[in-house]
């Protein structure tokens, strides 16, 4: 029986993936196998030796401790893609919402109430105060060409906006998807200088904090409208509530509320609503279930973040994975083990991806507890399973 802990709420599209003869979901569960979880912070959590893997449904593992995880053997997985036309849907919204004052057009309209007949008068008189550029033909700038900025890109694009983009490690499955009509920004200095729209869709890393902030500020156009449905910490508040109070930033739309952003003129704070759409959350569980069930019970890891993907068909009942860091000899030292064993390998898959590595091998027959201890006991193994 597989135990498994959902942090979150997990659409029912998902969790019926797992049968009810093998696992048991719970929301408290002492020693899971595995975690399914969406946004909840998972800094600071006590992970018990029976934990394998978390899988994140959704794209930004940023609630994620990943070099803790990496450290202690346990595989973190997300769902790349899963949710991204649910963001594409919003950040349109919000190209919008940030160009036209609708939300606040719509608040002033509220204030209008028990004016009776005058209600009409009063609103062609008001309404000029509500006026905004249409989009047509303006400049977007899309910094991040993953699965959400390639949409974002090709939907504006379509739209008729000018579209260039930003992102120096962009896949090749991404640049397939790509629009050609979108162009390729010299730089992220010069695209900030150039454009009327700005929108984000980079994960958050060490390197991408703060991204836009008061050095960048200043480089952009006056009135420039910004767009963040990334991550809050990209943008630098302080330096943003500047840049809109010096007339830079004409409006800032964004999905991560925080206390000194709410209530202030041109910006508009949405409750981190980008995936919160039936379709979204039912492809993100689904995904994330089936890569977590892949990993449990063959050892085949998809779509990890902190260790390659690793997917062999199984060919005898004997499998062993191990999970260690990528140095030199590991291989050997495991095969070697095996062999001293009298254990024959009949199919074997070894791959790497930055500091860690992944093996997986079918054997001829059981590999006992004696000799897990021992491969286990190899210096840079962080976990060893039979399955
Ligand atoms: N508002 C919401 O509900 C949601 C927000 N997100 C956020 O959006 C982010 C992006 O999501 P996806 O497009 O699905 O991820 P993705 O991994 O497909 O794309 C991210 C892109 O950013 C690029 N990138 C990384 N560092 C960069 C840099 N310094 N400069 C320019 N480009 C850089 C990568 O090369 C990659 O192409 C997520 O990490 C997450 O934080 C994702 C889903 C829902
Ligand atoms: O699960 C959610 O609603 C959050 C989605 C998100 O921010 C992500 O996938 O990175």
């Amino acid at each position: 029986m597989f135990k498994i802990q959902t942090l979150n709420n997990i659409s029912e599209k998902g969790l019926e993936l797992l049968p009810k003869d093998t696992y048991e979901i719970s929301n408290d569960c002492a020693n899971p196998d595995g975690i399914l979880v969406r946004s909840a912070k998972m800094h600071g959590m006590e992970f018990p030796p029976s934990l394998k893997a978390v899988a994140r449904a959704g794209a930004g593992v940023n609630n994620i401790p990943i070099d803790e995880c990496s450290e202690k053997g346990i595989v973190v997985f997300n769902t790349p893609g899963a949710n991204a036309n649910g963001v594409k849907e919003l950040v349109l919204t919000g190209l919008f919402l940030s160009s036209r004052k609708i939300v606040e057009g719509i608040q002033w309209t509220k204030s209008l109430k028990g004016k009776g007949d005058e209600v009409p008068k009063l609103v062609e008189k008001g309404k000029g105060e509500f006026a905004g550029p249409e989009i047509l033909g303006k400049k977007l700038g899309v910094i991040g060409l993953g699965a959400i900025g390639v949409l974002v890109a090709n939907a504006a694009n379509a739209l008729g906006m000018d579209v260039q983009g930003y992102d120096p490690y962009m896949s090749i499955d991404a640049a397939w998807g790509l629009s050609r009509d979108v162009h390729r920004a010299i730089s992220l200095d010069s695209m900030l200088a150039e454009c009327d729209y700005i929108t984000i869709h980079v994960p958050l890393l060490d390197e991408t904090k703060n991204m836009l902030n008061k050095e960048k500020f200043a480089l952009m156009k006056k009135g420039v409208r910004i767009l963040n449905f990334s991550r809050g910490e990209l943008v630098n508040n302080t330096d943003l509530i500047e840049a809109i109070k010096a007339g830079i930033v004409a409006s800032y739309v964004t999905d991560f509320p925080s206390d000194e952003l709410i209530d202030v003129e041109n910006i508009i704070t949405i409750p981190h609503l980008g995936a919160s759409t039936p379709e979204s959350e039912d492809n993100c569980a689904v995904m994330a279930v089936e890569q977590l069930r892949n990993y449990l019970e063959h050892g085949n890891i998809k779509n990890s973040v902190n260790f390659p993907d690793c997917e062999m068909a199984r060919t005898t009942n004997y499998r062993t994975v191990v999970a260690h860091r990528n140095i030199r000899n590991m291989v050997g030292q495991i095969t070697t083990i095996l062999a001293h064993a009298d254990i024959n390998i009949m199919d074997m898959m070894n791959k790497s991806k930055k500091d860690w590595a992944y093996t997986i091998i079918d054997s001829d027959k059981k590999v006992e507890e004696d000799i897990v201890a021992k491969i286990r006991a190899i210096d840079g193994v962080v976990s060893v399973r039979t399955l």
